[in-house]
């Protein structure tokens, strides 16, 4: 098992945050951890990373409880970037790093280039910018190679290319073996990281997987929607139409081109077809409604 939490609790004098939090994994993928402001996703990252202690329950992380000081070889934790020390470098941080886990210096060019930070390396953190500071916090994760990488919202600050080449590192790792559970406020992004995501809701956790999130949604603008709908219901295909006189069903519920042939045969004709993915921000709306109309 990679991952193994079992009835987490965490209080905060009387606030409680994490009321009993269940996660197991056990094959190597990507996890996204997504939950509004406050909902205590730094606070089970910390937990489990041992920086904060709770009040019950237990961790396991590849096999070994959490607070074996072994894990720091093969589980790296991205934090916030309030962990660099403005007067040193960029190096002097990789250096530490490279010293304490007993990796060859020569680790520090290699991992530069792979974030793109070359050309600051050398210079003091003081004067990096926030997009700057999270290529390091990356370097400094990925340096030692883990076999488990948490990191809480790693995307912040990133313009698109950086955010671009965040992601095709993140899905190497993963194609190398490393499980890899990212907190992010960005859905889009996780869109395209992951289909499994755990939503933090009033201190529980809720696992959507890859089934539930790979649907698309097909809108046809068509030439006589009358006929259309007649076609589909012909077939007996669920459908909606909109206000736009789209007709609306999901890429799992009919064979597509099926239908645009039977269009066709029929003389009717599409004008549009727009693709809607049913992804995260989706699933979002849905979960924290309430939260997002107070
Ligand atoms: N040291 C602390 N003492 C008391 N309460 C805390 C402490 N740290 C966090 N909290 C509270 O715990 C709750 C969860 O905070 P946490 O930082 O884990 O949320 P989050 O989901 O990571 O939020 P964000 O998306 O804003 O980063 C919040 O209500 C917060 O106020």
């Amino acid at each position: 098992m990679i991952i193994n939490v079992e009835g987490l609790k965490k209080r905060y004098k009387k606030q409680m945050v994490l009321k009993g939090i269940d996660m197991k994994v056990d094959s190597p993928q990507i996890i996204a951890l997504v939950g509004p402001n406050g909902s205590g996703k730094t606070t089970l990252l910390n937990c489990m990373t041992n920086l904060l202690s709770f009040n019950e329950g237990q961790v396991e992380l590849l096999e070994k409880k959490h607070t074996d000081s072994s894990l720091f070889h093969e589980v790296s934790y991205l934090q916030d970037n309030r962990i660099l020390y403005g007067s040193l470098t960029g190096y002097d941080h990789l250096k530490f790093i490279c010293s304490v886990q007993k990796l060859p210096t020569s680790k520090i060019k290699e991992v530069a280039e792979r974030v793109g930070m070359e050309s600051y390396l050398k210079k003091r953190v003081r004067n990096y910018s926030l997009g700057m500071k999270q290529h390091l916090l990356l370097a400094m994760v990925i340096i030692n190679e883990p076999r488990l990488l948490l990191m809480d919202e790693p995307l912040n600050g990133l313009d698109p290319t950086s955010a671009i080449n965040m992601r095709r590192i993140l899905l190497e790792l993963h194609d190398e073996g490393t499980t890899i559970m990212v907190s992010s406020h960005n859905l889009d992004e996780i869109d395209r990281l992951t289909n499994t995501i755990y939503f933090m809701k009033d201190g529980a956790l809720l696992k959507e997987s890859l089934e539930d999130f790979s649907t698309k949604k097909y809108l046809l603008t068509v030439s006589e929607v009358e006929r259309a709908k007649v076609i589909l219901e012909e077939q007996e295909v669920p459908f909606t139409v909109n206000k736009d006189y789209q007709i609306g069903f999901e890429d799992t519920v009919v064979d597509v081109q099926t239908f645009i042939d039977r269009l066709n045969e029929n003389d009717i004709s599409i004008q549009d077809i727009e693709i809607q993915k049913i992804g995260a921000e989706k699933r979002y709306r849905e979960l924290f409604e309430q939260e997002l109309s107070s």
